[in-house]
């Protein structure tokens, strides 16, 4: 339902914005469509051009160059027309988070006045739609301000990763136990402020000591109270357990971004991610040495991911990112029957995903067949986040 919310003056200066002309084009043509121009934009991101039906890979900062205008605008009128056709891909695939309004942001500006017109295509349905929206608009800004070639430098002097999978695995063998994936998370939105005195790299030091295979560093900061920063402070700090980049990726130039932040892995969102997207991003990723965890909540995703070549992590999320209802059967639920099997007969490593308190927790995970968890808030608010490791197991598994 349309109303109109606010109408207040604007300051001078802000120009009116014309929407994008309303398309016609039916879904399989545009699937089509955003298929060819989502590839020559990856193409392009990655440095690889075809010539003669043959693919070349080039020099990255050869491919966008800032004194190249012509290649400049061509990208953004592309990665427009990718945006357009976002949404009605996605749809198909059952992915209900929308990557941007599809009617554009609520303000709209007629001379000097400002209208916030609210309506089902301007109004996020939920939280994870929100942080999607809001993460759109911000990539592209740090894009703008530092491009894919700018990043080159940067990539080039990054540390080399560590084995983020290997590290569960071998956790898992020498436990018998699900590998810990902690988090270090200061806020979140269903739970607000977790710990108020928070000194990233001291508890991620604590979780390290506390057994933890791996680590998870939330650099959202709207939403979560994270940052880059506390990634990068954590790497210079010494911390040798593998670094989960908790984020929201929309972009293949978040993967790059994190690369020089000293992830060795990334999160991928299969409500977020269109298949093609989720299997360039880890093609991208294992050019670059990451690991990648994809996400799922529910049957579906999971049927969309298990299809889906090169998917070594698969977490289940127990949280309902519409409604933050937290269920561990959800685990259970998703690994039952052909789906548990094909993950064994791929060998892929199912990681338990939020809710997780207690040894009866992970024993009731560990038996519908996750080999590792990823646990934030049980941990985190504890004095001593290592010692919570151990509350949270049952016994120390530090050695
Ligand atoms: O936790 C939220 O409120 C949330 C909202 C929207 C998107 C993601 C969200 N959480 C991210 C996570 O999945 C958790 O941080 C992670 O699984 C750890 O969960 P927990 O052990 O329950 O802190």
């Amino acid at each position: 339902m349309e109303g109109l919310v606010s109408l207040k003056t604007t300051p001078p200066g802000i120009s009116f914005h014309a929407s994008p002309p309303s398309t016609t084009t039916t879904t399989s043509t545009s699937a089509r469509r955003f298929s060819l121009v989502r590839r020559s934009l990856l193409a392009s991101s990655m440095g690889t051009r075809r010539r003669n039906g043959v693919s070349e890979t080039k020099d990255e900062s050869a491919t966008v160059s800032p004194a190249n205008g012509d290649v400049e605008t061509a990208l953004k009128a592309k990665e427009w027309e990718v945006g357009m056709f976002h949404n009605e891909v996605a749809a198909t695939q059952g992915i209900r988070i929308r990557r941007r309004p599809p009617t554009g942001p609520p303000q709209h500006y007629v001379g000097p006045f400002e209208f916030r017109i609210q309506s089902e295509g301007n109004t996020p349905r939920n939280i994870l739609e929100e942080i999607i929206w809001h993460k759109d608009v911000e990539v592209a800004q740090l894009k703008e301000r530092r491009p894919l070639f700018r990043l080159k430098n940067a990539l080039d002097s990054a540390p080399p990763t560590k084995d983020f999978v290997g590290a569960l695995r071998a956790a898992y063998q020498q436990t018998g136990l699900p590998g810990l994936i902690a988090e270090v998370k200061k806020a979140s939105p269903s739970r607000g402020i977790l710990r108020e005195d928070f000194d990233p790299v001291e508890i991620a030091q604590a979780y390290e000591k506390g057994g933890a295979a791996c680590l998870s560093v939330l650099t959202d900061e709207k939403y979560f109270k994270g940052s880059f920063e506390n990634l990068e402070a954590i790497r210079n700090a010494g911390v040798k357990c593998p670094l989960l980049c908790k984020e929201f990726i929309v972009d293949a130039w978040q993967i790059y971004y994190a690369r020089t932040k000293g992830a060795d892995a990334i999160l991928l969102i299969a409500a977020v991610l269109p298949d093609l997207d989720i299997k360039y991003m880890i093609k991208i990723c294992k050019m670059l040495g990451l690991a990648t965890l994809v996400e799922v909540h529910n049957e579906r995703e999971m049927d969309r991911v298990l299809g889906i070549e090169g998917v070594e992590l698969i977490g289940i999320n127990n949280r309902s990112l519409e409604t933050f209802e937290v269920d561990i059967s959800n685990t259970k639920k998703l690994l039952e029957g052909e789906r548990g099997q094909k993950i064994r007969e791929k060998d892929i490593i199912v990681v338990g995903e939020s809710g997780l308190f207690t040894p009866d927790d992970i024993a009731y995970v560990q038996e519908a067949g996750v080999k590792a968890v990823l646990v934030g808030e049980s941990i985190v608010k504890q004095s001593d986040p290592g010692k919570g490791i151990a509350g949270l197991f049952g016994k120390d598994i530090s050695s």
